[in-house]
């Protein structure tokens, strides 16, 4: 018979670790609760400081399972692969043979890179420790190589890979588009060839030379739907991330295309013998969509997260979000009773708020496990809950290039009509600021470098405030903000 515990989580990552520590401070020492991880080491929190209401920052500890769980109250945590879900009869079955029953489970089995090919040996993903070492042992010995993708993992590795050449193929008209359009990303063009700039003093003069313009973008190519158990901030930072060009370390960018194939130089041998004495004696060829050929020591696919759901849905008929994830209503719940998920695992599908979006993030994946926590908690008590307040306005707090970057609502401007404007700062190589201001009320915010304005501009986000009258003032560096508002 299995044993009954009344609370389950799966996965020892950020999100299902945070739902384990907040069941088990809220749950009274009658209840039971396990975590079921593939994982032997678990993720947790460490150095939560606060910057503003919306965002913290904080550093990632890895522990072993058995010391988190013996410091935690009726919490165990077993190192299990979990294979099967039977939610008719609420038991997970897992790879050894083991059940366990339960009243509320929670899924947070994360992610996994979505690969430009899975099957190729010279494609490489980066997720989790293991990924990391096999890409730095494999970089030990490269020369030049290709990376894929245009968001967090391809900016992070284009700024810290030394000696190696990098092409860099993205899809679109400028760089690191999951966080900045193309106007913004222009104030890191620069540095793609310079490695590791030093970091940016904290206290720049606001007197430095500035420019700000309004811009509007009716309709152009920037308005894009923006659309990570996972290493997290900082992952890169202690890491050797060298290759064997001592001679050469260049990013070339391949805009507005995609890898159509992908060659061994074996197969190329035997077709076209003429290519290698062309591009060069590689491993590996990549062709692009736009006729470019290169050769390469292997290829990095920094293309996305695909939710590892396959062992939950194989046998139960669950709601799928469009990138794969287990839809959650407000309450974290799938559409299977006593079902819930959290983190890279779920797509949020409830009626989100205008300046709130999904990103697979790890603050996200943290908030997501301690909501589906009290959410499972009080709903097994037969108490009602409501939507917790991290969800009004997407944070984010993060650095790229050495800068310190903010995130704040709807900084994309995403899915807003033609009659949005942007109010833009720039001091080149010191800061960057981007408010989006529609119908007289500021949506949402970009800060490059120290601005020190997160503060403000989410309190102008969250108050909806007709900031009209006070046009390009709201940017003026000579002007302090915070006294019009207080
Ligand atoms: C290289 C990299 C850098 C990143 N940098 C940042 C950053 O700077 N800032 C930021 O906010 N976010 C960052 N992220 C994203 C962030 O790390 C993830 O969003 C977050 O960690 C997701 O947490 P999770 O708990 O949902 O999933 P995961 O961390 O993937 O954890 C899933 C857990 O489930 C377990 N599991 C999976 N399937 C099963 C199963 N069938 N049975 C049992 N256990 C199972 C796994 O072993 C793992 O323990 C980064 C991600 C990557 C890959
Ligand atoms: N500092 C931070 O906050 C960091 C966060 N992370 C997080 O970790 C997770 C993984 O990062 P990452 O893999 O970079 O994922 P992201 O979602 O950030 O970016 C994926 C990128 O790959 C592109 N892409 C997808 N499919 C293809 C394809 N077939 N060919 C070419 N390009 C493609 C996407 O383009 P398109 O948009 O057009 O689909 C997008 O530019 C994300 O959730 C990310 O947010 C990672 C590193 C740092």
């Amino acid at each position: 018979m299995s044993e009954v515990y009344d609370f389950i989580v799966v996965g020892g990552g950020i999100s299902g670790i945070s739902c384990a520590q907040k069941l088990s401070s809220i749950a009274e020492k009658t209840y039971k609760i396990l975590v079921l991880s593939a994982s032997p080491l678990v993720k947790s929190i460490t150095n939560f400081k606060p910057v503003t209401k919306f965002l913290h920052t904080f550093d990632v500890k890895e522990n072993d399972a058995s010391i988190f769980s013996q410091t935690h109250q009726n919490l165990t945590i077993l190192s299990k692969f979990v294979s099967d879900l039977d939610s008719e009869n609420h038991v997970v079955k897992c790879i050894d043979g083991s059940e366990y029953k339960y009243k509320k489970l929670c899924i947070c089995s994360g992610g996994h890179p979505k690969l430009i090919d899975s099957n190729n040996p010279y494609v490489l993903g980066i997720r989790d420790t293991e990924t990391v070492h096999n890409f730095q042992s494999r970089l030990k010995n490269a020369r030049q190589i290709v990376i894929v993708g245009n968001g967090g993992i391809a900016t992070e590795l284009v700024h810290k890979i030394q000696n190696c050449n990098i092409i860099w193929t993205i899809r679109d008209s400028s760089i690191s588009h999951t966080f900045f359009d193309s106007h913004s990303a222009k104030f890191f063009e620069q540095s793609l060839n310079e490695q590791n700039s030093p970091l940016i003093e904290n206290n720049l003069s606001k007197k430095a030379k500035y420019t700000i313009s309004k811009i509007e973008l009716n309709g152009s190519e920037d308005k894009k739907p923006v659309t990570g158990s996972a290493l997290g901030p900082d992952w890169s930072l202690n890491l050797l991330i060298k290759g064997a060009n001592k001679e050469s370390r260049k990013v070339l960018v391949e805009y507005k295309t995609e890898v159509r194939s992908i060659m061994l130089k074996e197969h190329l041998v035997e077709k076209n013998p003429d290519l290698i004495e062309k591009f060069g004696d590689w491993p590996v060829y990549v062709e692009l969509t736009d006729q470019k050929f290169y050769g390469c020591d292997f290829i990095v696919s920094a293309t996305g997260v695909k939710p590892s759901v396959d062992v939950f849905i194989k046998n139960n008929k669950f709601d799928l979000g469009e990138d794969g994830g287990l839809k959650v209503n407000e309450r974290m719940e799938t559409n299977i009773k006593d079902v819930y998920a959290a983190g890279d695992a779920c797509t949020a599908s409830w009626d989100i708020s205008p300046h709130w979006f999904q990103m697979r993030l790890w603050s996200q994946a943290f908030q997501m496990g301690d909501y589906a926590a009290r959410s499972m908690f009080y709903s097994l008590n037969n108490l009602t809950i409501s939507l917790d307040f991290c969800f009004e306005m997407f944070a984010h707090i993060t650095s790229f290039f050495n800068y310190k970057i903010v995130l704040l609502g709807n900084y994309d401007a995403k899915g807003l009509d033609n009659n949005y404007e942007l109010l833009i700062r720039c001091t080149e190589g010191v800061e960057y600021v981007k408010i989006v201001i529609y119908n007289g009320k500021v949506q949402g915010a970009l800060f490059i470098g120290e601005t020190d304005l997160e503060e403000t501009f989410e309190n102008l986000i969250l108050n909806q405030i007709d900031v009209s009258q006070y046009g390009e003032d709201l940017i003026n560096p000579d002007i302090d903000i915070e006294d019009y508002f207080d």
